[in-house]
């Protein structure tokens, strides 16, 4: 199941029109996590507003209670890190919410748009730069390359919750 899951993120397949190959900048796709602090913190519209005004395309977006399970397998890189069942806990404390995003160089277009990993090395204009203080509340989740947005992304969704759509502003967007 969960190869049939990949090559679909691969395909870039999801319900409703195909679209032309040349679409949303060749159609890289990014998994992103509003973290639950950001959620407590009614940041959801400004992040979510920050992606769109850049021009990127939401193709996914759920509420999720997230189970250790998930987040365990989720943050697997890190299992030996001593922060690690903290990290687990923090995040399964409340919901999240979950997104896919698609673009030209989605994945580090987005990293960008975060900033780094601890926020006090986060410029001001990028998220953790701009909305938190504490590496271990910082508020958003990018995934950090093709490979593991498309992990992450098999991991969190299932092919039918991704929506490809007619993008009418595309031509506004790319060259
Ligand atoms: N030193 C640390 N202490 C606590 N949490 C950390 C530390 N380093 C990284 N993390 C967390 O681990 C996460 C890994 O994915 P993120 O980059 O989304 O965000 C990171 C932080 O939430």
């Amino acid at each position: 199941k969960r190869e049939r899951q990949l090559l679909f993120q691969l395909l870039g397949l999801g319900t409703g029109p195909r679209l032309p190959g040349r679409a949303r900048g060749g159609g890289e796709r990014t998994f992103v996590a509003v973290k639950p602090d950001g959620v407590q913190r009614r940041l959801v519209g400004e992040l979510v507003g920050r992606f769109e005004r850049k021009g990127l395309t939401l193709v996914g977006m759920k509420l999720v209670q997230a189970s250790e399970e998930l987040l365990r397998e989720h943050y697997v890189a890190l299992r030996h890190q001593p922060f690690y069942s903290q990290l687990v806990k923090y995040m399964s404390s409340g919901p999240v919410v979950a997104m896919v995003w698609q673009g030209l160089d989605a994945v580090k277009t987005v990293r960008a748009m975060i900033g780094e990993t601890n926020p006090a090395d986060s410029r001001p204009g990028t998220i953790r730069g701009d909305f938190c203080t504490d590496i271990s509340k910082n508020v958003i989740h990018g995934s950090d390359s093709v490979e593991s947005a498309q992990q992450e992304i098999s991991l969190w969704f299932r092919p039918e919750e991704l929506i490809c759509w007619e993008d009418t502003a595309e031509h506004w967007i790319y060259g």
